[in-house]
């Protein structure tokens, strides 16, 4: 049991002889190589899963970033990088954090590979059910900063949700008010429906994710975090009580930096991992990314999935859900009957 005089000590993270971290390869949900996946999930708060884009759709979804950064942008320059200039970039989204998108995007690829089996495989594994939606985010892509150093992204650590919210909540009514308010008008809407996981006494596992779909090494930046945080977050949040009034009550999103928690920032270790892996991590884990200082982007996809049967999906709120993404499908020409299989509709939460 932690007391609040335990000191943190983050566990050193299995790599292999190339510098990338352990990672599992799942046949299927429940496979052994799943529960060894799932008890190191638990043991540091994160997990890469091997193969789950394969190398043409990883080339399709870096495609497809650049189409969408050249329509943000308004001209063709993915294979020109000297326009790859702040001014442009400065159109692209949240371009500190690597951001592509401000709130959620909606191509064609985005969505299709929303419904890849072996994502939901990773998923399911972790969260222990099958039975899940999927969330609607962004992508991530860092430009290579070797030579042009202003272009790199912050460093930083944060969380997707309030953990003094979290620890002080003595149920998660405020979880299920957030969320069965939301009405999908806006794209801001998916970001609020990703960053509420309740409170500590009820203690749901929330999952978030990405795909790298470039091999991702620690020069390259991109996804890092405090191994093992996930089970010192409560106690964490409870003695830094004082940071909390630097951020709104309800705000969802924590970002803090280093100067607050320089021995996290110590603590932070970069995920390196071949295109095509997925990493999942407790949201609970503090987590972030790292500027690139490489000659390679980094290119990624960002998830969530949860249980469909959450408490908090009213009917109301499935209505309201399924409609909006309806109509984004409808507009990408995406037919739900033709080009989403069974699990994708279900994913969506468009299955009867
Ligand atoms: O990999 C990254 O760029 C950071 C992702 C992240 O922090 C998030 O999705 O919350």
């Amino acid at each position: 049991m932690m007391t609040s005089t335990t000191k943190f000590q983050s566990p050193v993270i299995p790599r292999d002889s190339d510098g990338f971290v352990k990672s599992f390869t799942l046949s299927s949900y429940n496979c052994p190589e799943a529960s060894a996946a799932r008890t190191f999930f638990e043991e540091y708060g994160f997990v890469v899963i091997a193969n789950v884009y394969t190398p043409e759709q990883c080339n399709d979804t870096i495609s497809d970033i650049w189409n969408v950064i050249e329509s943000l942008v308004g001209q063709p320059l993915r294979n020109n990088e000297q326009l790859w200039t702040q001014e442009f970039w400065s159109r692209t989204g949240i371009v500190h954090e690597g951001i592509i998108g401000d709130a959620s995007l909606w191509t064609r690829q985005i969505l299709l590979n929303r419904q890849t089996p072996a994502l939901h495989t990773a998923f399911a594994s972790v969260l222990g059910t099958e039975n899940l939606l999927v969330n609607q985010d962004r992508y991530g892509m860092f430009r290579p900063t070797k030579e042009h150093p202003e272009r790199s992204t912050m460093t930083n650590l944060h969380l997707d949700m309030n953990p003094w919210l979290y620890i002080d909540k003595e149920d998660n009514s405020h979880q299920l008010e957030t969320l069965s308010k939301l009405r999908y008008r806006s794209d801001d809407d998916w970001i609020t429906e990703n960053n509420e996981p309740g409170c500590a006494k009820i203690g749901e596992l929330h999952v978030q994710g990405l795909v790298n779909l470039a091999d991702n090494r620690e020069e390259d930046g991109g996804f890092w975090l405090v191994p093992g945080f996930h089970k010192y977050l409560t106690q964490w949040a409870d003695d830094h009580r004082d940071l909390s009034h630097c951020y709104g009550h309800y705000n969802q999103f924590i970002m803090i930096g280093r100067q607050h928690i320089p021995e996290l920032y110590g603590a932070a270790c970069h995920i390196s991992s071949r295109a095509g892996s997925a990493i999942l991590w407790d949201q609970r884990t503090m987590h972030g990314s790292r500027a690139n200082q490489s000659q390679c982007p980094r290119y990624a996809q960002f998830f969530k999935m949860f249980p469909a049967d959450h408490p908090a999906m009213t009917l109301e709120r499935a209505e309201k859900r399924s409609k909006a993404i309806m109509a984004k499908l409808q507009a990408v020409n995406i037919d739900p009957e033709a080009d989403l299989t069974p699990l994708g509709r279900k994913l969506f939460g468009l299955a009867t």
